[in-house]
């Protein structure tokens, strides 16, 4: 597991740094060294270096006199003269470069940046790192889309200038970067929201040859998972076993309006292996489930007038519910009474639950002025996963909108805080997913944007019950069982977009596939126990 840090975080672990006796001065030209590496690797004949005001324009000039060594032709393009540079450590690498052989030009037109530009190999994007907030200004605000427009490969320093490395959002514009060389850890920002789409691969400096020791003094705001750390799920099944052994769900999902959520969750939990499922659903669509199932039982349980779980329900599903390694609830039931006495009365039992789609809407409703206030509502002994979207997690946190994943991670961390609970796992699902627990936050492996349509999520919610049941025997920790879920979901995406086109994956297609994405990360697993490679890009 790789750690993923905050802004502060990455402050603090460079105070912790310093104080181990490595002072930021050297980070500094340990930074500039590691950029200068991944700008040789393509062996660039000329290369122009963007500088910008700060510490990360600092990086760029000890990066432009160690390429210049080399042999290779650099231009430097900065606001202000070397002299003039507010930023201490800067400004003395800066006039240390311009004794050297490179050529610097101050405050370009943007002509002129255009031909310099044009005619680089490599365009080094040293202009803002984790210091750059707000709007962007000029001159930033001039050269980025002139990077952007006329660069034939860009490599960025830290994080792409004009993305804001906290929370991942881009408000006017970015460095859209082929690699990003990012120091000691990447930041949060470089996978939410807009990051993705500006990053390019991520490549880490560790810089510091403690850092393994020192990086555990600070938090981390989420630890990449690798798909090596899942290897203990991808064990093959041992041969004396039955279907019971193996492990098995009830799906307490759908009403007449939504039957095709309970027979997407269904499937997912069985192909996800599980070796018995069944569902139980509103009597008035539990033949039309039946025949989308022929391989899954179907409880009849009271409907209400509308055909979605009636006041009878909760009896009829709790009495079912207490003979299975799993049961998971919401897909398709709606927010009705009767769904929300359900929820309620599957919280009380001694049975690992998945809670997703309306039974989250449901425990909203249980709750008042927020989820985390009431927490005895979902404190339990056995496991709890949640599965929320961000629009979901919102309502359960009575919160106003989460947007990004620092958000989605905030809020998560108010449920799990205030249950308190090891067995507690709050999914956060969007374009990057989380898997937060009370110990840790774990960034699994993200699907292609194809996941973006109907009913992935319910494939997603079937997946990890029928995880929790294959592993019922598990005693944790459950962050990694819930990321292997999330990691499969999102290799079926892959598989997916590849079979069926990026913008033609339907959430059916992802169901059939998950047989496909156990085998995918077994190899990927393989190749992470050959050799760890130092990227972690998303989708790597
Ligand atoms: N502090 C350390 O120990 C290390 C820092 N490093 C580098 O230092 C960077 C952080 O340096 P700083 O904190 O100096 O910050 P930055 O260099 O990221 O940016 C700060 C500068 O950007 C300008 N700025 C901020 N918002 C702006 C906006 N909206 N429009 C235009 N200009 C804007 C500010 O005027 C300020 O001068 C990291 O990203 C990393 O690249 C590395 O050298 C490694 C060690
Ligand atoms: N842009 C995206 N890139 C990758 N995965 C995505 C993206 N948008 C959504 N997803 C994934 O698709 C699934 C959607 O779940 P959800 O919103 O609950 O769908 P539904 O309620 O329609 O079943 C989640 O697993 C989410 O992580
Ligand atoms: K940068």
């Amino acid at each position: 597991m790789k750690p993923i840090l905050s802004c502060e975080e990455v402050r603090r672990l460079e105070d912790c740094i310093e104080a181990e006796g490595t002072s930021k001065a050297t980070l500094m030209e340990l930074a500039g060294e590691f950029a200068a590496s991944v700008v040789a690797a393509s062996d660039p004949k000329r290369v122009l270096i963007l500088v910008g005001f700060g510490n990360n324009g600092g990086d760029g000039w000890v990066a432009a006199d160690i390429l210049a060594h080399k042999g290779i032709d650099v231009d430097v393009v900065s606001p202000v003269e070397p002299d003039e540079i507010p930023a201490a450590l800067a400004r003395h690498v800066a006039r240390r470069t311009a004794g050297r052989d490179v050529n610097i030009v101050i405050g370009p037109s943007r002509d002129e940046l255009a031909e310099l530009v044009s005619r680089a190999d490599v365009v080094v994007d040293a202009i803002l790192g984790t210091g750059f907030h707000g709007s962007l200004r000029s001159p930033f605000s001039i050269w980025i889309p002139t990077v952007n427009e006329l660069a034939a490969e860009v490599v960025a320093i830290d994080v792409p200038s004009g993305l804001d490395a906290e929370t991942g959002t881009v408000e006017e514009d970015a460095i859209r970067a082929a690699r990003t060389a990012t120091m000691l850890a990447p930041k949060i920002g470089l996978y939410s929201a807009d990051g993705p789409d500006y990053t390019g691969e991520i490549l880490c400096g560790g810089l510091y040859d403690r850092l393994d020791e020192v990086i555990d003094d600070v938090d981390h705001a989420a630890e990449m998972v690798e798909p090596i750390d899942l290897i203990d799920f991808l064990e093959p099944l041992p041969s004396n076993i039955d279907k019971y052994s193996r492990g098995s769900v009830l799906v307490v999902a759908g009403s007449s309006s939504y039957p095709g959520a309970a027979i997407m969750a269904a499937k997912a939990a069985a192909r996800a292996g599980a070796g018995y499922v069944a569902v139980a659903t509103p009597a008035t669509c539990a033949n039309l489930i039946r025949m989308a199932l022929p391989s899954v039982p179907v409880i009849d349980i009271p409907a209400d007038s509308r055909g979605a779980f009636g006041a009878a329900a909760r009896r009829a599903v709790c009495d079912a519910a207490k003979k299975f390694s799993c049961v998971l609830c919401g897909p398709g039931i709606t927010t009705a009474a009767g769904c929300i006495d359900v929820v309620s009365g599957l919280l009380k039992l001694d049975v690992p639950l998945v809670l997703d789609a309306d039974a989250l809407n449901c425990l909203s409703k249980l709750s008042i002025g927020g989820l985390d206030e009431t927490p005895e509502l979902y404190r339990r002994e056995a496991p709890l996963i949640l599965t929320p979207h961000y629009r979901e997690l919102s309502r359960l946190v009575d919160e106003e909108a989460v947007r990004d994943l620092g958000g989605a991670i905030e809020a998560a961390q108010r449920l799990l805080w205030a249950a308190g609970s090891d067995n507690f796992i709050v999914i956060a699902k969007g374009p990057v997913t989380a898997v937060a627990g009370v110990e840790k936050v774990l960034l699994p492996v993200s699907g292609p944007a194809s996941m973006a349509t109907a009913g992935t999520g319910d494939v997603l919610s079937g997946i990890v019950a029928g995880t929790v049941a294959l592993n019922h025997a598990y005693e944790g920790p459950w962050e990694l069982l819930c990321s292997y879920a999330v990691s499969l979901h999102s290799y079926t995406g892959f598989i997916a977009a590849d079979r069926y086109g990026e913008k033609s994956v339907i959430a059916t297609d992802l169901i059939d596939v998950i047989g496909d994405a156990m085998a995918l990360a077994s190899e990927e697993a393989l190749k992470g126990l050959e050799d760890v490679p130092a990227t972690t890009a998303k989708g790597a």
